[in-house]
């Protein structure tokens, strides 16, 4: 059986809050990453999907060990990397590479793209200069860039051709994992898909494992094998795509769906998006971390916390009706219930009941 190039389990990020002038208190602990756990397959695509503070960003840096995760244990290729040392990290790090949201400010602007794109071989001891200036043109080539482009400097370029400039100096040391943090929200719509395509040729023929980050669904739905949809510093909902995008069983997920724009008018729901605001990681709701925010929230929800439970092979959710939400339910407006989730939800209450008494 193969094994995973990437393993987080159980990692947890914790920013102490601290209060005071003179003398700083501890007042609180952001929760950012809470228990996230997952494993990314050689050549696999795995995206990681939620809104602005859910951690995201915080779990991909934690990968790749950028930032120290509080508890929990990170694998890659097998090989526990919680406590690398800094040297060994050095070494890894050319195996894993990141590709960043923003292109205008990701790349320093007193390079020249030859630089820029060379870096990380010089960090990394590669090659001598001659040989680093033929595989920079052999990139840049790759990325669809024309070699003239090397002595060129960032600002000359577009969002997309920068975004390019990027990805170019992330394959320049033959990495075997990519995080992508965000690669293309920055971009205008009709770049985004090029830049996407380009991420998927490169994959193919390079055989490269992504971890791939981003706000919304509709943008991973055509990169991605499998998707983690995060809430509130943990994984709400994990299954490869198909399973996901056809039948969620997370609320937040099938909110998140709804959300995102569908370009076949017939398959577009009434359903709004989520209201509310998003609760604070300094202090996250009781129970489950959605019920706040859930229509379909009943009083269990309020002070148990779900399990991310398998639900079908490889498809998990935490959620405690996972099993009992209709893959077709969308909330409608907010208010009221499928009538199918209702009558499970009352069959629900009566064996509650049912068992209550028995227990008396
Ligand atoms: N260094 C830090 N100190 C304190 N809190 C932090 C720090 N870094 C992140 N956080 C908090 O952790 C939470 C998760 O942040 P993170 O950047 O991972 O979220 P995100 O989902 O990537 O959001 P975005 O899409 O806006 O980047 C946020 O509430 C953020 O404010």
């Amino acid at each position: 059986m193969t094994k995973p190039l990437l393993e987080l389990e159980d990692i947890r990020k914790l920013y102490p809050v601290k209060k005071g002038l003179i003398i700083q208190k501890e007042v609180g602990t952001v929760r950012a990453v809470d228990g996230v756990s997952f494993q990314l397959m050689p050549g696999e695509t795995l995206a990681v999907v939620g809104e602005s503070g859910c951690g995201k960003s915080t779990t991909a840096r934690l990968a790749m060990r950028l930032i120290e995760p509080t508890s929990g244990t990170i694998r890659y290729d097998g090989q526990d990397i919680t406590k690398a040392t800094r040297q060994d990290m050095r070494r890894l790090r050319r195996d894993m590479q990141i590709i960043f949201q923003d292109p205008y400010s990701s790349l320093n602007p007193r390079m020249t793209v030859e630089e820029i794109i060379a870096e990380p071989m010089v960090v990394h001891n590669v090659g001598d200069r001659a040989s680093r200036r033929d595989r920079v043109r052999e990139l840049l080539r790759l990325v669809d860039l024309a070699p003239y482009h090397a002595d060129r400097y960032p600002h000359e370029f577009s969002g997309g051709q920068r975004q390019r400039i990027g990805i170019a100096r992330a394959l320049s040391v033959s990495p075997r994992l990519i995080v992508c943090d965000e690669p293309v929200s920055a971009l205008d719509v009709s770049i985004q898909a090029q830049i996407v395509n380009l991420l998927k040729d490169l994959q193919k023929e390079f055989g490269l494992t992504y971890l791939f980050i981003s706000h919304g669904l509709a943008v991973v739905k055509h990169v991605s094998d499998r998707v983690a949809v995060m809430y509130l510093g943990q994984i709400v909902e994990i299954a490869d795509k198909k399973n996901l995008y056809d039948n969620p069983r997370h609320p937040y997920t099938q909110a998140l769906l709804a959300a995102a724009p569908e370009p076949d008018p017939s398959r577009r729901t009434a359903m709004k998006s989520l209201g509310g605001d998003l609760p604070s990681p300094l202090n996250p709701p009781s129970g489950c971390r959605f019920h706040t925010r859930c229509p379909l929230a009943q009083e269990r929800c309020r002070s148990e916390v779900p399990a991310l439970r398998e639900i079908e092979p490889g498809h998990r959710a935490a959620c405690h009706f996972a099993e009992s939400v209709p893959s077709f339910t969308r909330f409608r407006n907010g208010e009221g219930i499928h009538p199918r989730l209702q009558e499970r939800l009352a069959l629900y209450a009566r064996h509650k009941a049912a068992l209550a008494s028995v227990n008396a």
